[in-house]
């Protein structure tokens, strides 16, 4: 089932939740909604549910007009971030219900119901646990037998809000990875909602970023991350050190700090911000001809195989910057405790004074 939105607007009480909001996700897609918290989309996710309606706008279902059609006869499945699974019920029974509820003439016979739960709690890896209650789950497997509670009527669309939210780090990495391979399993058109940039990268084929009831971008997760059409994209997708100073056409300068750019005529003379990712630099003991961007190391902290460093810069003007290293590089520069060292930005963006992207520059 392919889904298309069409210039959708929802407001709440004269505020504009959502304004002109267009979407596709072809059939058979799992597409990811990310931005900060209130920037709507949740409320999008509900009106493609149709638990909202929305002022204006529609919403097609395989190019048919189902924004009028109540949320049971829009063949939907739902997960939350809140399991609000049966207590009372076992896991077998949880994913059950759904089937055991249909009208008669489209209920299933028993022995078909065991059969269907059966493969459900196969695909969600649960089929050991289909005696245990709710509350002799972790939160993980709480969360798969929603899953599949949720696949038992055969939706046509499956929409998840924020459905690892409440889990720890490590559970979630697992949990979206695990997404991803039954996605490719099932194939069943997905969207879903979160505010982590991580997990929208690695779970989605095309990401919406979304800001204050609007879409910024909609893209592959590499073209948004190396593409980025805006500047809150851009922001958003990851840490970033703006550093502020003046450029006058050959060598951006900030206090002590010097840095030789070719900005192929792009960037006028005068202020010129230049956004560095936190691994798109290097450090050296020594300044080199094009850069001299001295720093002083504040923190360091090692996580797998890369070093994060929290650099302090020696008489010029940005706050702390933050830089990672792999664990080989950083041994092999073992600074001295107050030993100044050299920043060497392998590629900057630039932001022009309107506050706009500019084109992206490699130091020369
Ligand atoms: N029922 C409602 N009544 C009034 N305002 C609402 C209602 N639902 C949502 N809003 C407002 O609409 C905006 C978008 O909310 P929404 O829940 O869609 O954002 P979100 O991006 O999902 O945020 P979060 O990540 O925090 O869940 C927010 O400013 C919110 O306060």
């Amino acid at each position: 089932m392919s889904i298309r939105v069409d210039g959708i607007r929802k407001t709440f009480g004269g505020f504009a939740a959502l304004d002109d909001i267009s979407l596709n996700v072809p059939q058979g897609e799992l597409v990811g909604l990310l931005g900060p918290s209130g920037s709507g989309k949740t409320t999008l996710l509900r009106i493609i549910a149709g638990l909202e309606k929305p002022d204006r706008g529609r919403v097609l279902f395989n190019e048919r007009d189902v924004t009028t059609l109540d949320v049971r006869r829009r063949k939907v499945g739902f997960v939350f971030q809140q399991y609000a699974l049966f207590r009372h019920l076992t896991v077998a029974d949880n994913v059950a219900f759904g089937l055991r509820m249909l009208p008669r003439g489209e209920r299933p016979g028993r022995d078909a119901v065991r059969a269907r739960v059966r493969e459900l709690l196969e695909l969600v890896q649960m089929d050991t646990m289909a005696g245990r209650y709710p509350a002799q789950l972790s939160g993980g497997q709480k969360q798969r037998v929603a899953l599949a509670r949720a696949l038992a009527l055969e939706p046509e669309v499956l929409l998840l809000d924020e459905p690892f939210g409440a889990l720890d780090a490590k559970v979630r990495k697992e949990l979206r990875r695990w997404l991803r391979h039954l996605h490719e399993q099932i194939s069943v058109t997905s969207i879903f909602v979160t505010h982590d940039q991580e997990e929208a990268m690695e779970v989605s084929d095309q990401v919406v970023v979304m800001s204050q009831g609007h879409i910024e971008q909609i893209g592959s997760p590499l073209t948004v991350y190396e593409q980025p059409a805006s500047r809150f994209v851009f922001d958003f997708l990851g840490h970033i050190n703006a550093l502020e100073g003046l450029y006058d056409g050959a060598v951006w300068q900030s206090g002590e700090a010097r840095l030789r750019l070719d900005t192929h005529g792009a960037c006028p003379d005068g202020a010129l911000t230049l956004y560095l990712r936190p691994h798109e630099a290097t450090l050296a003991k020594a300044p080199v001809e094009h850069a001299h961007l001295p720093v002083k190391l504040a923190a360091r902290s090692v996580f797998g195989g890369t070093v994060t460093l929290e650099l302090e810069p020696r008489g010029w003007g940005a706050g702390v910057l933050e830089v990672e290293l792999d664990r080989d590089t950083w041994a092999a520069l073992a600074p001295g405790r107050d030993d100044t060292l050299y920043l060497l930005p392998r590629s900057l963006q630039t932001v022009t004074c309107d506050g706009d992207l500019g084109p992206r520059v490699a130091p020369a």
